[in-house]
């Protein structure tokens, strides 16, 4: 069974085309992360996709079913922006809503409060939690039922970096669990950290890529003497680079092992070592012609 079947599918608001006969099948768990700049529609498609806008001509199926069929929610969840909250309930009454509507045991509260780490403000209303706390809320919402099929649309809005990690781990568990992730973000840095499948959203189509192509690796350096580095490092042919302190590399046919024995040979010690694997950046730039 296909998870997600999108046929011919078409949206216009007045005049304006947004989305022009996208057929789309995705039959898989994983993340895919669906891209494009802002105002390009992606709000729409997942709006279209779930049936909160209904689409001017095609067809979409969710887990087998008509996105018509208000039952898909049961196995299907929708992380929007923080507007579907409600100021003065409580975040417990949030989850205990979701579960009554789609007959969830209420045990599941707890448990999946506890594993989004929104315990501690359970009880508080919505009014007073912070942009952060929200996103946990919608999160919590969008999984108490464990979806086959998850849209998040700008889920890392306003995380701290631990938020973001928490995120992240999440996310991953879900889809090794099963799950079939469509997340709509912005941050391609983040999206590289969790999948290299990407929905990219131009002139009203959908394009769908593998990153793995497109894939350059860069260590970041943290070295007791980084201007010498820096020089012998390029004397040997290393790309090198300073960012914040630190000495970037680009590593192409090359090992790090011999970047370290390099250094170690000018006794120039190394204090940390960070890996970056980029790959989005670099199709976004050239499918937008930046
Ligand atoms: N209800 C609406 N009525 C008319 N036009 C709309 C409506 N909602 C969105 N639009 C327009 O449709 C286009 C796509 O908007 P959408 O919010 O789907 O884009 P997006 O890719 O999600 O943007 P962003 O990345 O900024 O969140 C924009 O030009 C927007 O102004």
């Amino acid at each position: 069974m296909s998870i997600l079947t999108i046929k011919n599918l078409s949206k216009s608001y007045k005049k304006q085309k947004i989305l022009d006969d996208i057929s789309l099948t995705i039959d898989s768990p994983g993340i895919w992360a669906l891209v494009g700049p802002n105002g390009v529609g992606k709000t729409t498609f997942l709006n279209v996709l779930t049936n909160i806008l209904p689409a001017d001509s095609g067809s979409v199926e969710l887990v087998g079913k008509p996105n018509r069929d208000f039952r898909i929610f049961r196995e299907v969840s929708y992380l929007q922006d923080n507007t579907v909250l409600f100021e003065y309930l409580t975040g417990y009454d949030h989850l205990k809503y979701v579960c009554d509507v789609n007959k969830i045991n209420k045990a599941r509260i707890k448990e999946v409060a506890d594993y989004v780490g929104m315990t501690n403000y359970l009880k508080k209303v919505v009014g007073n939690y912070s942009l952060g706390m929200k996103q946990h809320l919608l999160l919590a919402m969008a999984i108490i039922n464990k979806p086959k099929l998850l849209f998040l649309d700008e889920p890392l809005n306003g995380l701290d970096p631990s938020s973001a990690i928490l995120m992240r781990k999440i996310l991953i568990e879900l889809a090794e669990n099963g799950t079939t992730i469509i997340l709509s973000s912005h941050n391609l840095s983040e999206i590289d950290r969790v999948t290299k499948q990407i929905l990219f959203l131009k002139d009203k189509k959908i394009i769908q890529i593998n990153t793995a192509n497109y894939e350059t690796v860069y260590y970041y350096l943290a070295l007791s003497h980084s201007e010498k580095g820096k020089l012998i490092l390029s004397e040997n042919g290393f790309l090198v680079n300073e960012e914040s302190g630190k000495l970037k590399i680009q590593l192409k046919d090359r090992s790090l092992s011999n970047v370290i024995s390099i250094l170690q040979n000018h006794q120039i010690n190394i204090y940390d070592i960070e890996k970056e694997i980029t790959g989005s950046e670099k199709l976004y730039e050239e499918l937008f012609e930046l």
